[in-house]
Protein backbone atom coordinates (compact mmCIF):
# COMPACT_ATOMS: atom_id res chain seq x y z
CA UNK A 1 0.00 0.00 0.00
CA UNK A 2 1.42 3.34 -0.91
CA UNK A 3 -0.33 6.28 0.29
CA UNK A 4 0.87 10.08 -0.29
CA UNK A 5 -0.07 12.35 2.55
CA UNK A 6 -0.25 16.27 1.65
CA UNK A 7 -0.69 17.67 4.47
CA UNK A 8 -2.94 21.14 5.24
CA UNK A 9 -1.04 24.50 4.87
CA UNK A 10 -3.22 27.71 6.00
CA UNK A 11 -2.34 31.05 5.37
CA UNK A 12 -1.91 32.70 9.19
CA UNK A 13 -0.60 29.22 10.37
CA UNK A 14 3.08 28.59 10.68
CA UNK A 15 3.09 24.82 8.94
CA UNK A 16 6.29 24.50 10.56
CA UNK A 17 8.08 22.71 7.68
CA UNK A 18 9.36 19.46 8.12
CA UNK A 19 8.81 18.87 12.03
CA UNK A 20 5.13 19.84 10.38
CA UNK A 21 4.82 17.54 7.68
CA UNK A 22 6.39 14.44 9.93
CA UNK A 23 4.21 15.36 12.35
CA UNK A 24 0.73 15.12 10.05
CA UNK A 25 2.58 11.93 8.91
CA UNK A 26 2.73 9.99 11.68
CA UNK A 27 -0.75 11.11 12.78
CA UNK A 28 -2.10 10.03 9.60
CA UNK A 29 -0.03 6.77 9.25
CA UNK A 30 -0.95 5.92 12.65
CA UNK A 31 -4.82 5.61 11.22
CA UNK A 32 -3.61 3.34 8.13
CA UNK A 33 -1.02 1.13 9.42
CA UNK A 34 -0.07 1.87 13.17
CA UNK A 35 3.31 -0.26 12.20
CA UNK A 36 5.51 0.13 15.15
CA UNK A 37 8.34 1.71 13.21
CA UNK A 38 8.56 4.66 10.91
CA UNK A 39 11.41 5.38 8.30
CA UNK A 40 11.95 8.79 7.77
CA UNK A 41 14.01 10.37 4.76
CA UNK A 42 14.01 13.95 3.18
CA UNK A 43 12.71 14.75 0.03
CA UNK A 44 16.10 14.77 -1.57
CA UNK A 45 17.10 11.57 -0.22
CA UNK A 46 16.31 7.53 -1.79
CA UNK A 47 17.13 4.06 -0.84
CA UNK A 48 20.29 2.66 -2.29
CA UNK A 49 20.13 -0.50 -0.40
CA UNK A 50 17.41 -2.98 -0.78
CA UNK A 51 19.02 -4.49 2.58
CA UNK A 52 18.45 -1.48 4.71
CA UNK A 53 15.19 -1.47 6.30
CA UNK A 54 16.49 -4.96 7.95
CA UNK A 55 18.92 -4.06 8.80
CA UNK A 56 18.03 -1.50 10.84
CA UNK A 57 15.02 -3.44 12.35
CA UNK A 58 17.85 -5.52 13.89
CA UNK A 59 18.61 -3.00 15.98
CA UNK A 60 15.59 -2.68 17.42
CA UNK A 61 14.34 -6.08 17.75
CA UNK A 62 17.64 -7.85 18.86
CA UNK A 63 18.39 -8.65 22.25
CA UNK A 64 18.35 -5.59 25.15
CA UNK A 65 16.69 -3.49 22.07
CA UNK A 66 13.59 -1.95 23.31
CA UNK A 67 15.03 1.17 25.03
CA UNK A 68 16.02 2.16 21.12
CA UNK A 69 14.62 4.75 20.01
CA UNK A 70 15.92 5.47 16.57
CA UNK A 71 18.79 3.91 14.38
CA UNK A 72 20.43 6.26 12.44
CA UNK A 73 22.19 5.73 8.99
CA UNK A 74 25.08 8.13 7.81
CA UNK A 75 23.89 10.74 5.49
CA UNK A 76 25.46 9.99 1.93
CA UNK A 77 25.54 11.58 -1.06
CA UNK A 78 25.61 11.66 -4.95
CA UNK A 79 26.50 14.50 -7.42
CA UNK A 80 29.24 15.77 -5.34
CA UNK A 81 32.41 16.86 -6.84
CA UNK A 82 35.11 14.57 -7.00
CA UNK A 83 37.61 16.75 -4.93
CA UNK A 84 34.65 17.25 -2.70
CA UNK A 85 36.11 21.03 -2.66
CA UNK A 86 33.51 21.99 0.52
CA UNK A 87 33.39 18.74 2.53
CA UNK A 88 29.81 17.61 2.16
CA UNK A 89 30.59 13.96 2.46
CA UNK A 90 31.28 14.79 5.93
CA UNK A 91 32.69 11.71 6.71
CA UNK A 92 34.56 12.71 9.50
CA UNK A 93 31.32 13.65 11.37
CA UNK A 94 28.90 10.69 9.95
CA UNK A 95 31.77 7.82 10.15
CA UNK A 96 34.02 9.22 13.12
CA UNK A 97 31.60 11.65 15.37
CA UNK A 98 28.44 9.31 15.27
CA UNK A 99 30.03 6.30 15.24
CA UNK A 100 31.88 6.71 18.34
CA UNK A 101 28.68 8.01 19.87
CA UNK A 102 27.62 4.77 19.11
CA UNK A 103 29.35 3.75 22.03
CA UNK A 104 27.73 5.79 24.38
CA UNK A 105 23.69 6.48 24.09
CA UNK A 106 24.00 6.37 20.82
CA UNK A 107 24.06 8.97 17.74
CA UNK A 108 22.33 12.02 17.41
CA UNK A 109 19.28 12.06 14.74
CA UNK A 110 20.32 14.17 12.05
CA UNK A 111 17.41 14.34 10.35
CA UNK A 112 16.69 11.72 7.35
CA UNK A 113 17.98 8.35 7.04
CA UNK A 114 16.56 7.06 10.32
CA UNK A 115 14.50 4.47 11.48
CA UNK A 116 11.82 5.43 14.67
CA UNK A 117 10.32 3.47 17.03
CA UNK A 118 6.63 4.92 17.12
CA UNK A 119 6.35 4.76 20.61
CA UNK A 120 9.07 7.11 21.36
CA UNK A 121 8.08 9.82 18.58
CA UNK A 122 4.75 9.89 20.67
CA UNK A 123 7.11 11.13 23.91
CA UNK A 124 6.46 7.46 25.67
CA UNK A 125 9.26 6.75 28.18
CA UNK A 126 11.52 3.71 27.37
CA UNK A 127 10.27 0.23 29.32
CA UNK A 128 12.44 0.22 32.09
CA UNK A 129 11.53 3.48 33.37
CA UNK A 130 7.42 3.15 32.46
CA UNK A 131 6.46 -0.21 34.11
CA UNK A 132 4.07 -1.33 31.16
CA UNK A 133 0.92 0.21 29.91
CA UNK A 134 -0.67 -0.19 26.43
CA UNK A 135 0.84 2.59 24.26
CA UNK A 136 -1.35 4.33 22.18
CA UNK A 137 -1.28 7.64 20.97
CA UNK A 138 -4.73 9.38 22.84
CA UNK A 139 -3.56 13.16 21.24
CA UNK A 140 -3.25 11.68 18.26
CA UNK A 141 -5.12 13.57 15.90
CA UNK A 142 -6.80 12.40 12.86
CA UNK A 143 -5.47 13.40 9.24
CA UNK A 144 -3.28 16.38 8.56
CA UNK A 145 -5.51 18.98 9.49
CA UNK A 146 -3.82 22.01 11.80
CA UNK A 147 -6.44 22.39 13.74
CA UNK A 148 -6.00 18.85 15.40
CA UNK A 149 -2.63 19.80 16.87
CA UNK A 150 -4.18 23.44 18.50
CA UNK A 151 -4.02 22.84 22.33
CA UNK A 152 -1.99 19.51 22.21
CA UNK A 153 1.62 18.88 22.39
CA UNK A 154 2.19 17.83 19.66
CA UNK A 155 5.65 19.46 18.60
CA UNK A 156 6.15 20.57 22.11
CA UNK A 157 5.74 16.76 24.53
CA UNK A 158 5.42 14.50 20.68
CA UNK A 159 6.85 14.21 17.68
CA UNK A 160 9.27 16.11 16.00
CA UNK A 161 10.00 19.64 17.89
CA UNK A 162 8.61 22.78 16.85
CA UNK A 163 9.58 26.44 16.65
CA UNK A 164 13.59 25.44 15.51
CA UNK A 165 15.28 26.35 12.21
CA UNK A 166 16.73 22.08 12.52
CA UNK A 167 14.24 19.63 14.46
CA UNK A 168 16.42 17.22 14.21
CA UNK A 169 19.14 17.43 16.93
CA UNK A 170 16.49 18.47 19.48
CA UNK A 171 13.76 15.56 18.60
CA UNK A 172 17.07 13.17 19.22
CA UNK A 173 18.21 14.78 22.20
CA UNK A 174 14.06 15.08 24.00
CA UNK A 175 14.01 11.30 23.21
CA UNK A 176 17.90 10.64 25.07
CA UNK A 177 16.69 12.51 27.92
CA UNK A 178 13.88 9.96 28.60
CA UNK A 179 16.82 7.51 28.68
CA UNK A 180 16.18 5.92 25.12
CA UNK A 181 19.21 4.67 23.46
CA UNK A 182 19.77 5.27 19.71
CA UNK A 183 21.82 3.02 17.51
CA UNK A 184 24.37 3.53 14.51
CA UNK A 185 24.16 1.70 11.11
CA UNK A 186 26.40 1.83 8.66
CA UNK A 187 25.87 -1.09 5.70
CA UNK A 188 27.78 -0.95 2.24
CA UNK A 189 26.14 -0.63 -0.59
CA UNK A 190 24.98 2.58 1.42
CA UNK A 191 21.63 2.28 2.78
CA UNK A 192 20.34 5.78 1.34
CA UNK A 193 21.65 8.73 -0.84
CA UNK A 194 20.88 12.42 -1.24
CA UNK A 195 22.10 15.47 -2.99
CA UNK A 196 23.98 17.88 -0.75
CA UNK A 197 24.66 21.43 -1.91
CA UNK A 198 27.61 21.70 -3.97
CA UNK A 199 28.33 25.80 -4.68
CA UNK A 200 29.99 27.72 -1.85
CA UNK A 201 26.73 29.89 -1.23
CA UNK A 202 24.46 27.38 -0.53
CA UNK A 203 26.63 25.40 1.65
CA UNK A 204 27.14 28.02 4.00
CA UNK A 205 24.05 29.15 3.74
CA UNK A 206 23.01 25.45 5.11
CA UNK A 207 26.03 25.16 7.86
CA UNK A 208 24.49 28.69 9.21
CA UNK A 209 20.93 26.74 9.27
CA UNK A 210 22.73 24.14 11.38
CA UNK A 211 24.61 25.98 13.66
CA UNK A 212 21.95 28.43 14.31
CA UNK A 213 19.85 25.49 15.06
CA UNK A 214 22.61 24.14 17.62
CA UNK A 215 23.21 27.41 19.17
CA UNK A 216 19.15 27.77 19.62
CA UNK A 217 18.67 24.58 21.43
CA UNK A 218 21.50 25.32 23.86
CA UNK A 219 19.62 28.87 25.13
CA UNK A 220 16.79 26.75 24.77
CA UNK A 221 15.29 24.71 27.69
CA UNK A 222 16.39 22.03 26.02
CA UNK A 223 20.03 23.33 27.18
CA UNK A 224 22.16 19.73 27.53
CA UNK A 225 23.55 21.13 30.64
CA UNK A 226 20.10 20.58 32.50
CA UNK A 227 18.39 17.74 30.75
CA UNK A 228 18.19 15.23 33.34
CA UNK A 229 20.06 12.16 34.70
CA UNK A 230 19.07 9.69 32.31
CA UNK A 231 21.51 11.08 29.95
CA UNK A 232 24.71 9.87 29.37
CA UNK A 233 27.12 11.59 31.04
CA UNK A 234 29.65 11.65 27.78
CA UNK A 235 26.87 12.05 25.70
CA UNK A 236 26.08 14.91 27.80
CA UNK A 237 29.37 16.11 26.95
CA UNK A 238 28.90 15.40 23.57
CA UNK A 239 25.36 17.45 23.30
CA UNK A 240 27.47 20.44 24.80
CA UNK A 241 30.10 19.97 22.17
CA UNK A 242 26.67 19.97 19.40
CA UNK A 243 25.07 23.15 20.89
CA UNK A 244 28.33 25.30 21.19
CA UNK A 245 30.39 24.45 18.52
CA UNK A 246 29.67 27.65 16.47
CA UNK A 247 31.66 29.84 19.02
CA UNK A 248 34.63 28.28 17.70
CA UNK A 249 34.22 31.28 15.63
CA UNK A 250 35.23 33.78 17.76
CA UNK A 251 38.50 31.81 19.05
CA UNK A 252 39.06 31.42 15.19
CA UNK A 253 39.11 34.68 13.86
CA UNK A 254 41.41 35.72 16.76
CA UNK A 255 43.88 32.87 15.59
CA UNK A 256 43.61 33.78 11.87
CA UNK A 257 44.07 37.19 12.29
CA UNK A 258 46.23 38.33 15.46
CA UNK A 259 49.34 36.57 14.82
CA UNK A 260 49.45 38.32 10.84
CA UNK A 261 48.23 41.85 12.10
CA UNK A 262 51.30 41.54 14.53
CA UNK A 263 53.94 41.54 11.51
CA UNK A 264 52.43 44.84 10.58
CA UNK A 265 51.89 46.49 13.86
CA UNK A 266 55.04 45.07 15.39
CA UNK A 267 53.26 44.22 18.46
CA UNK A 268 53.26 40.72 19.36
CA UNK A 269 50.89 39.15 22.21
CA UNK A 270 54.30 36.41 23.25
CA UNK A 271 56.90 38.32 23.84
CA UNK A 272 59.40 36.08 24.71
CA UNK A 273 58.01 32.07 24.58
CA UNK A 274 59.03 30.91 27.84
CA UNK A 275 60.12 26.86 28.21
CA UNK A 276 56.35 26.88 30.23
CA UNK A 277 54.99 27.84 26.76
CA UNK A 278 56.66 25.55 24.77
CA UNK A 279 55.13 22.85 26.94
CA UNK A 280 51.77 24.08 26.53
CA UNK A 281 52.24 24.00 23.01
CA UNK A 282 53.85 20.82 22.60
CA UNK A 283 50.87 19.69 24.72
CA UNK A 284 48.11 21.11 22.63
CA UNK A 285 49.68 20.07 19.50
CA UNK A 286 50.60 16.41 20.19
CA UNK A 287 47.08 15.85 21.30
CA UNK A 288 45.68 17.57 18.21
CA UNK A 289 47.67 14.92 16.38
CA UNK A 290 46.25 12.17 18.21
CA UNK A 291 42.65 13.28 17.65
CA UNK A 292 43.82 13.62 13.80
CA UNK A 293 45.13 10.01 13.92
CA UNK A 294 41.89 8.35 15.53
CA UNK A 295 39.52 10.37 13.38
CA UNK A 296 41.56 8.99 10.04
CA UNK A 297 42.07 5.65 11.35
CA UNK A 298 38.18 5.37 12.64
CA UNK A 299 36.26 7.30 10.05
CA UNK A 300 38.37 5.30 7.37
CA UNK A 301 39.19 8.50 5.47
CA UNK A 302 42.12 9.48 3.46
CA UNK A 303 44.48 12.44 4.76
CA UNK A 304 43.17 14.23 1.66
CA UNK A 305 39.84 13.98 3.08
CA UNK A 306 40.60 14.89 6.28
CA UNK A 307 42.39 18.25 5.29
CA UNK A 308 39.15 18.60 3.06
CA UNK A 309 36.90 18.63 6.33
CA UNK A 310 39.57 20.72 8.28
CA UNK A 311 39.26 22.99 5.17
CA UNK A 312 35.95 23.31 5.25
CA UNK A 313 35.50 23.96 9.13
CA UNK A 314 37.50 26.65 9.39
CA UNK A 315 35.94 28.44 6.26
CA UNK A 316 32.12 27.76 7.90
CA UNK A 317 33.83 28.50 11.18
CA UNK A 318 34.58 32.38 10.43
CA UNK A 319 31.96 32.47 7.80
CA UNK A 320 28.38 30.86 8.98
CA UNK A 321 29.46 29.77 13.07
CA UNK A 322 30.29 33.63 13.37
CA UNK A 323 26.89 34.85 11.58
CA UNK A 324 24.95 32.06 13.40
CA UNK A 325 26.55 33.14 17.11
CA UNK A 326 25.74 36.98 15.75
CA UNK A 327 22.03 35.73 15.03
CA UNK A 328 21.00 33.43 17.96
CA UNK A 329 22.55 36.10 20.87
CA UNK A 330 20.03 38.86 18.67
CA UNK A 331 17.72 36.57 18.91
CA UNK A 332 18.06 36.29 22.75
CA UNK A 333 18.60 39.05 23.75
CA UNK A 334 16.30 41.28 21.30
CA UNK A 335 13.43 38.52 20.81
CA UNK A 336 13.87 38.67 17.30
CA UNK A 337 12.82 35.69 14.44
CA UNK A 338 15.15 33.88 13.09
CA UNK A 339 14.66 33.47 9.12
CA UNK A 340 15.76 30.73 6.73
CA UNK A 341 16.05 29.19 3.25
CA UNK A 342 15.70 25.65 2.33
CA UNK A 343 18.79 24.06 0.62
CA UNK A 344 17.98 24.54 -2.73
CA UNK A 345 17.26 21.11 -4.75
CA UNK A 346 19.18 20.57 -8.20
CA UNK A 347 17.45 21.79 -11.33
CA UNK A 348 16.59 18.99 -12.74
CA UNK A 349 15.50 18.16 -16.59
CA UNK A 350 18.25 19.94 -18.58
CA UNK A 351 20.98 17.70 -19.49
CA UNK A 352 23.84 19.74 -18.63
CA UNK A 353 27.41 19.03 -20.06
CA UNK A 354 29.67 19.52 -16.80
CA UNK A 355 27.91 18.14 -14.04
CA UNK A 356 29.24 19.77 -11.69
CA UNK A 357 28.90 23.41 -13.01
CA UNK A 358 27.00 24.09 -10.04
CA UNK A 359 29.70 24.38 -7.99
CA UNK A 360 31.50 27.19 -9.29
CA UNK A 361 28.02 29.92 -9.65
CA UNK A 362 28.84 32.48 -7.19
CA UNK A 363 26.03 34.42 -5.45
CA UNK A 364 27.16 37.00 -3.41
CA UNK A 365 26.36 36.55 0.44
CA UNK A 366 27.67 38.92 3.49
CA UNK A 367 28.74 35.75 5.37
CA UNK A 368 31.85 35.78 2.67
CA UNK A 369 33.26 39.05 4.48
CA UNK A 370 35.02 37.36 6.98
CA UNK A 371 37.22 34.87 5.34
CA UNK A 372 38.07 37.33 2.17
CA UNK A 373 39.34 39.36 5.28
CA UNK A 374 40.97 36.63 6.73
CA UNK A 375 42.46 35.56 3.36
CA UNK A 376 43.59 39.04 2.85
CA UNK A 377 44.94 39.87 6.36
CA UNK A 378 47.45 36.90 6.22
CA UNK A 379 48.83 37.46 2.65
CA UNK A 380 49.48 41.75 3.66
CA UNK A 381 51.35 40.45 6.95
CA UNK A 382 53.62 38.01 5.62
CA UNK A 383 54.61 40.87 2.92
CA UNK A 384 54.98 43.12 5.34
CA UNK A 385 57.33 40.77 7.58
CA UNK A 386 59.10 39.73 4.25
CA UNK A 387 59.78 43.43 3.67
CA UNK A 388 61.27 44.33 6.51
CA UNK A 389 63.15 41.14 6.38
CA UNK A 390 64.53 42.34 2.90
CA UNK A 391 64.56 46.01 4.21
CA UNK A 392 66.95 44.74 6.76
CA UNK A 393 64.37 46.27 9.62
CA UNK A 394 64.34 42.52 10.76
CA UNK A 395 67.28 40.25 11.24
CA UNK A 396 65.86 37.50 12.86
CA UNK A 397 64.75 36.26 9.37
CA UNK A 398 64.24 32.22 10.79
CA UNK A 399 61.59 33.31 13.40
CA UNK A 400 59.90 35.17 10.55
CA UNK A 401 59.43 32.18 8.68
CA UNK A 402 57.93 30.84 11.54
CA UNK A 403 55.35 33.14 11.92
CA UNK A 404 54.91 33.54 7.79
CA UNK A 405 54.37 29.72 7.48
CA UNK A 406 51.73 30.10 9.93
CA UNK A 407 49.66 32.53 7.93
CA UNK A 408 50.40 30.36 4.99
CA UNK A 409 48.95 27.48 6.94
CA UNK A 410 45.88 29.87 7.41
CA UNK A 411 45.81 30.44 3.39
CA UNK A 412 45.56 26.86 3.00
CA UNK A 413 43.22 26.16 4.92
CA UNK A 414 40.64 28.97 2.82
CA UNK A 415 42.42 27.81 -0.51
CA UNK A 416 39.01 25.99 -1.00
CA UNK A 417 37.02 29.17 -0.05
CA UNK A 418 39.26 31.39 -2.04
CA UNK A 419 38.76 28.83 -5.23
CA UNK A 420 35.01 29.14 -4.52
CA UNK A 421 34.39 32.99 -4.92
CA UNK A 422 36.33 33.29 -8.16
CA UNK A 423 33.84 30.95 -9.27
CA UNK A 424 34.22 29.70 -13.02
CA UNK A 425 37.78 31.33 -13.12
CA UNK A 426 39.27 29.25 -10.17
CA UNK A 427 38.56 25.89 -11.85
CA UNK A 428 42.35 26.19 -12.66
CA UNK A 429 44.19 26.20 -9.12
CA UNK A 430 46.87 28.52 -10.71
CA UNK A 431 44.53 31.62 -10.89
CA UNK A 432 43.87 31.74 -6.60
CA UNK A 433 47.79 31.05 -6.23
CA UNK A 434 48.53 34.11 -9.30
CA UNK A 435 46.02 36.20 -7.18
CA UNK A 436 47.76 35.68 -3.96
CA UNK A 437 51.49 36.65 -5.10
CA UNK A 438 50.44 39.36 -6.96
CA UNK A 439 48.51 40.90 -4.08
CA UNK A 440 51.83 39.84 -1.72
CA UNK A 441 53.79 41.07 -4.08
CA UNK A 442 52.45 44.84 -4.55
CA UNK A 443 52.28 44.97 -0.41
CA UNK A 444 55.83 43.95 0.20
CA UNK A 445 56.94 46.86 -2.99
CA UNK A 446 54.95 49.38 -1.45
CA UNK A 447 55.95 48.99 1.72
CA UNK A 448 59.46 49.07 1.09
CA UNK A 449 59.04 51.89 -1.10
CA UNK A 450 56.68 54.07 0.73
CA UNK A 451 59.26 55.77 3.84
CA UNK A 452 56.81 57.00 5.72
CA UNK A 453 54.84 53.38 6.28
CA UNK A 454 58.43 52.13 8.51
CA UNK A 455 61.17 53.18 10.33
CA UNK A 456 64.25 50.79 9.17
CA UNK A 457 67.24 49.63 10.89
CA UNK A 458 65.34 47.77 13.72
CA UNK A 459 65.27 51.03 16.16
CA UNK A 460 62.06 51.55 17.89
CA UNK A 461 61.82 54.24 20.00
CA UNK A 462 58.08 54.81 19.86
CA UNK A 463 56.27 56.31 23.11
CA UNK A 464 52.70 54.74 23.79
CA UNK A 465 50.48 56.09 26.19
CA UNK A 466 49.00 53.27 29.13
CA UNK A 467 46.88 53.61 31.75
CA UNK A 468 47.49 57.11 32.06
CA UNK A 469 51.34 56.77 32.31
CA UNK A 470 53.76 56.85 29.47
CA UNK A 471 56.10 54.21 28.89
CA UNK A 472 59.03 53.41 25.92
CA UNK A 473 58.34 49.76 25.41
CA UNK A 474 62.43 48.54 25.14
CA UNK A 475 61.54 45.17 24.99
CA UNK A 476 58.36 44.73 23.59
CA UNK A 477 59.58 45.11 20.00
CA UNK A 478 62.77 43.04 20.08
CA UNK A 479 60.75 39.90 18.79
CA UNK A 480 61.53 38.61 16.16
O1 LIG B 1 8.09 22.42 4.46
C1 LIG B 1 8.92 21.53 4.42
C2 LIG B 1 10.30 21.81 4.36
C3 LIG B 1 11.22 20.76 4.33
N1 LIG B 1 10.78 19.48 4.38
C4 LIG B 1 11.77 18.35 4.39
O2 LIG B 1 12.94 18.75 5.07
C5 LIG B 1 14.06 18.24 4.40
C6 LIG B 1 15.30 19.03 4.76
O3 LIG B 1 15.42 20.23 4.08
P1 LIG B 1 16.65 20.54 3.11
O4 LIG B 1 16.33 21.85 2.49
O5 LIG B 1 16.92 19.38 2.21
O6 LIG B 1 17.85 20.77 4.13
P2 LIG B 1 19.23 19.95 4.33
O7 LIG B 1 20.20 20.91 4.90
O8 LIG B 1 19.64 19.21 3.13
O9 LIG B 1 18.75 18.92 5.46
C7 LIG B 1 19.46 18.52 6.60
O10 LIG B 1 19.24 19.40 7.71
C8 LIG B 1 17.88 19.54 8.13
C9 LIG B 1 17.86 20.33 9.40
O11 LIG B 1 18.23 21.63 9.17
C10 LIG B 1 17.24 18.20 8.40
O12 LIG B 1 15.87 18.39 8.60
C11 LIG B 1 17.44 17.28 7.22
O13 LIG B 1 16.89 16.01 7.50
C12 LIG B 1 18.92 17.15 6.94
O14 LIG B 1 19.15 16.26 5.84
C13 LIG B 1 13.67 18.26 2.94
O15 LIG B 1 14.42 17.34 2.20
C14 LIG B 1 12.18 17.89 3.00
O16 LIG B 1 12.04 16.50 2.94
C15 LIG B 1 9.42 19.21 4.45
O17 LIG B 1 9.04 18.06 4.50
N2 LIG B 1 8.55 20.24 4.48
MN1 LIG C 1 18.69 18.14 1.82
Amino acid sequence: MLVYVSREKRPGHDHQKKAGAMNALTRASALLSNSPFILNLDCDHYINNSQALRAGICFMVGRDSDTVAFVQFPQRFEGVDPTDLYANHNRIFFDGTLRALDGMQGPIYVGTGCLFRRITVYGFDPPRINVGGPCFPRLAGLFAKTKFEKKTGWGKEIGWVYDTVTEDVVTGYRMHIKGWRSRYCSIYPHAFIGTAPINLTERLFQVLRWSTGSLEIFFSKNNPLFGSTYLHPLQRVAYINITTYPFTAIFLIFYTTVPALSFVTGHFIVQRPTTMFYVYLGIVLSTLLVIAVLEVKWAGVTVFEWFRNGQFWMTASCSAYLAAVCQVLTKVIFRRDISFKLTSKLPSGDEKKDPYADLYVVRWTPLMITPIIIIFVNIIGSAVAFAKVLDGEWTHWLKVAGGVFFNFWVLFHLYPFAKGILGKHGKTPVVVLVWWAFTFVITAVLYINIPHMHSSGGKHTTVHGHHGKKFVDAGYYNWP
